[in-house]
């Protein structure tokens, strides 16, 4: 007889660099934090007197995309639950993404039903689901600290009034107590509050700086041990995808995808990690990303982007703003779309640049002016196809631009 069982699990073990891929997702939560000791302590220092039945201060938490905020705070949040139950004082913290829930109403009715209190998804006033969450809130004796990740969010929805609100509903409880911990990426987000907002909720600053490529190899190496066995991975791999995302900022989240990618991209090359799949890893993230922002670009940026991809492929030489403008022209009249003045284009072109999808280099041509030396910063191929992808542009599949110098050849 054939000895059959457990061929899954030789199967998904064989050529597996993973012992547990789920813990390099960025959704899992490590008990340990290297680097954020301090401002752990900070915050934990701000809300240590609601175990003592006090108010703590409101909160603010900056930092930029990947600095540990989100995860840090929900450490904080479950340490302080843990400590209150063991204290027998009921203090219990409630957080909230404003990406995900993103209205005032949505945000108050989110908080009554925490309380068990049913309030419908829509449909009553917003002031009816504030009253009833605060009595809901007020009818015992406790300590809530309210979390509001990426509060930014809901500023500009009419969000100021539940902020307004939220900040100051101390004075209008009995017996709960409330204290509020917004956190942004967005270090500016405070410059558009009403300043009575701002100064109440941010009574304390937190400040997240971003990591160093140092720092994120601990993050890194402390995430790696449980998750990649140890001879599926080369010694130049961490360090490698540490510098990689410092220098995109210090982002522990772009360092975490691109170890997992890299794994990912070994995995089906039946190989072990090594510097060049994260050297590919990182060309794929960075594809993705472009991908993702060129989908979403209005359609005369996109026309923009297709000409010069168009041009670039008659051309190696950089090009420049009068050449796009040509060859822009000529798709406007082929998709009957309206065409743009050059200088509306010139800025297009330079938004463009800012989103890291192309380069363009002012330079100076002497008692001609200045023009704008254009080259690609991705890979033309898979760019063209999601721009062919917007229906307005499809007929320009197989329309071939070439730019002027190659014209008058
Ligand atoms: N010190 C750390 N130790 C271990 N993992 C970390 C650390 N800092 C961040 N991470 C991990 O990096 C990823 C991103 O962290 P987090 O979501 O907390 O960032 P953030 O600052 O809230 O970013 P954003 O502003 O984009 O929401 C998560 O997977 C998190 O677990």
């Amino acid at each position: 007889m054939m000895d059959t069982d457990g061929i899954f699990d030789d199967l998904l073990d064989e050529n597996s660099v993973f012992k547990n891929k789920e813990m390099l997702r960025p959704s899992y939560t490590p008990d340990k934090l290297p680097h954020r000791s301090d401002q752990i302590n900070d915050i934990a220092r701000i809300l240590v007197p609601a175990l003592r039945g006090e108010t703590p201060s409101n909160i603010l938490i900056y930092g930029k995309t990947g600095t540990g905020k989100t995860v840090a705070a929900k450490h904080i949040g479950r340490e302080l639950e843990k400590k209150g139950e063991e204290l027998n004082v009921n203090c219990s913290v409630i957080y909230l993404n404003c990406k995900v829930v993103d209205t005032q109403y949505r945000v108050l009715a989110h908080l009554a039903r925490h309380f068990n209190k049913e309030v419908p998804l829509t449909g009553w006033p917003t002031d009816q689901v504030y009253q009833e969450f605060r009595e809901v809130l007020d009818n015992k004796k406790r300590v809530v600290t309210i979390m509001l990740d990426e509060i930014d969010k809901i500023i500009g929805k009419s969000g100021d009034d539940i902020l307004y609100h939220l900040s100051r509903i101390n004075q209008d409880l009995k017996r709960a107590k409330v204290s509020i911990i917004g956190i942004s990426n967005d270090l500016k987000f405070t410059d558009i509050l009403d300043p009575r907002i701002k100064s109440s909720l941010g009574e304390e600053d937190i400040i997240f700086p971003p990591y160093n490529a140092d720092q994120l190899r601990d993050i890194l190496k402390q995430r790696s041990e449980p998750s990649i066995k140890e001879e599926a991975i080369s010694d130049e791999v961490i360090p490698l995808c540490a510098a990689f995302a410092a220098q995109e900022h210090g982002d522990a989240r772009r360092a975490l995808d691109l170890l997992r990618v890299s794994g990912e991209l070994a995995e089906k090359e039946g190989e072990k990690i090594k510097e060049k799949h994260v050297r590919e890893a990182q060309d794929k993230i960075e594809l993705d990303r472009v991908v993702e922002v060129v989908k979403t670009l209005p359609t005369q940026s996109k026309l923009v982007l297709l000409c010069i991809i168009k041009l670039k492929q008659f051309k190696d030489n950089d090009l420049t703003t009068g050449e796009v403008y040509e060859g822009y022209q000529e798709l406007c009249k082929r998709t009957n779309m309206e065409t743009l003045t050059q200088r509306r284009v010139t800025d297009l072109i330079s938004e463009l640049d800012m989103l890291g999808i192309i380069n363009a280099v002012v330079v100076s041509k002497g008692r001609y002016g200045r023009t704008k030396e254009i080259s690609l910063s991705i890979s033309a191929d898979e760019i063209k196809e999601v721009l062919l992808d917007d229906y307005r542009l499809s007929n320009l599949k197989n329309y071939n631009l070439s730019s002027s110098n190659q014209t008058k050849l």
